[in-house]
């Protein structure tokens, strides 16, 4: 495989100088990649961030549904001296996903199929992060995912077994209940029917309140914001309009159908071999933890640790608590 460095990334300032900085890098030149959709795709960009000395093997990190590859901005308390995830001791790296909107191939920038967005799945992405590694020289690889970054890495056990040496999933089942894929046919019927922005919006309010539970909104949320009008109201329309800032319709539709048709079988899940940590949040309504042990429960060597907090699915961004101790103590082989 050829790659094409975008040449303002082309020399690397000394280690010592280095600050997080996006890097991009054009895949699949001559090679194409093949979507499991059966199309063929040529020059996938992605967008990364490394943290550390490059090395042969890494951390790779997946990003939740709306993150991206900053993972200095979104995970203060995983990445950093100290942390699991410590560049002075090892290399780290995340990926914007395919179909993501944060400077990766975007759903737009792919070839249509049957006149609509290529529809991607979880596999495709995860081939393409293969692809990333070769290209930064990396042979070994220990992944760390959130939500769809925890389904991610199920796609990545699947797919590439040979690369991965162990896994932190935090906050995701194998595959999406009838309540997940409920929650996000909503969402993309809010796209659908009022597209440009609006719908984009009331997706995300649906979303958040999967993101959350009710302790948590009772917590933060009791009352009103300004007079005759209920806090939560109030705080669900910033969300949308937070979210319509900073992210694009066609990738919400993109990623959230590539984690409902993600549906490996039992058979699939028991032949995967590699160390699992599933993480599950007590008082996840998204993905219960009940649901989260019981896909970790078939593989063959997973362990399971459940988060204790109120605050929900998100719990694993905003009240991590005791977390990324356990996520350390796993990848370093404990
Ligand atoms: C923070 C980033 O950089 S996001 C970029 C990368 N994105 C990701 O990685 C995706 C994952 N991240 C996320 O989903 C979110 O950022 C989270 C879960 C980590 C945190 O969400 P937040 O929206 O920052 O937190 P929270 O739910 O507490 O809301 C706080 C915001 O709502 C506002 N708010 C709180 N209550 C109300 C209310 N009743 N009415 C109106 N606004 C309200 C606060 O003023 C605050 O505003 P600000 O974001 O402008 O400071
Ligand atoms: N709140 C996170 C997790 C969603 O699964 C996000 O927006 O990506």
């Amino acid at each position: 495989m050829t790659a094409l460095i975008h040449p303002a990334h082309q020399t690397p300032p000394a280690a010592a100088d280095r600050c997080p900085v996006q890097q991009t890098v054009t895949l699949f030149r001559h090679e194409p990649l093949l979507l499991d959709c059966g199309q063929a795709v040529n020059d996938v960009r992605v967008a990364y961030h490394t943290y550390g000395e490059a090395r042969e093997d890494a951390t790779l990190v997946l990003h939740a549904l709306t993150g991206n590859s900053a993972v200095h901005e979104w995970w203060p308390e995983f990445l950093g001296k100290g942390c699991p995830l410590d560049p002075e001791l090892g290399f780290v790296v995340c990926a914007n996903v395919l179909g993501g909107c944060a400077g990766s191939t975007s759903p737009g920038e792919l070839p249509p199929v049957g006149g609509g967005d290529a529809p991607l799945s979880l596999r495709d992405m995860a081939r393409v992060g293969r692809a990333l590694l070769e290209h930064l020289g990396v042979r070994r690889v220990r992944l760390v995912g959130g939500s769809m970054g925890g389904m991610l890495a199920y796609a990545w056990l699947l797919e590439c077994p040979d690369l991965v040496e162990r896994a932190v999933i935090i906050g995701a089942p194998a595959r999406h209940s009838p309540w997940a894929i409920g929650l996000n046919t909503a969402a993309r019927s809010a796209i659908q029917a009022a597209p440009g922005g609006e719908g984009l919006k009331v997706a995300r309010q649906i979303a958040m309140l999967s993101y959350r539970s009710p302790q948590s909104f009772a917590l933060t949320q009791a009352g009103q914001r300004a007079p005759g009008t209920p806090a939560i109201t109030s705080y669900l329309q910033y969300q949308g309009e937070k979210l319509h800032a900073r992210f694009c319709e066609r990738s919400y539709v993109a990623l959230t159908w590539a984690m409902d048709t993600f549906q490996p079988t039992d058979a699939e899940l028991r032949s995967i071999r590699t160390p699992v940590l599933a993480v599950g949040i007590s008082s996840d309504v998204l993905y219960p933890p009940a649901e989260v042990q019981a896909c970790a429960a078939l593989l063959p060597c997973a362990q399971y640790w459940e988060l204790d907090s109120v605050h929900g699915h998100d719990a694993f961004l905003m009240d991590a608590q005791d977390l990324p101790e356990r996520v350390g103590a796993f990848l370093r082989g404990h």
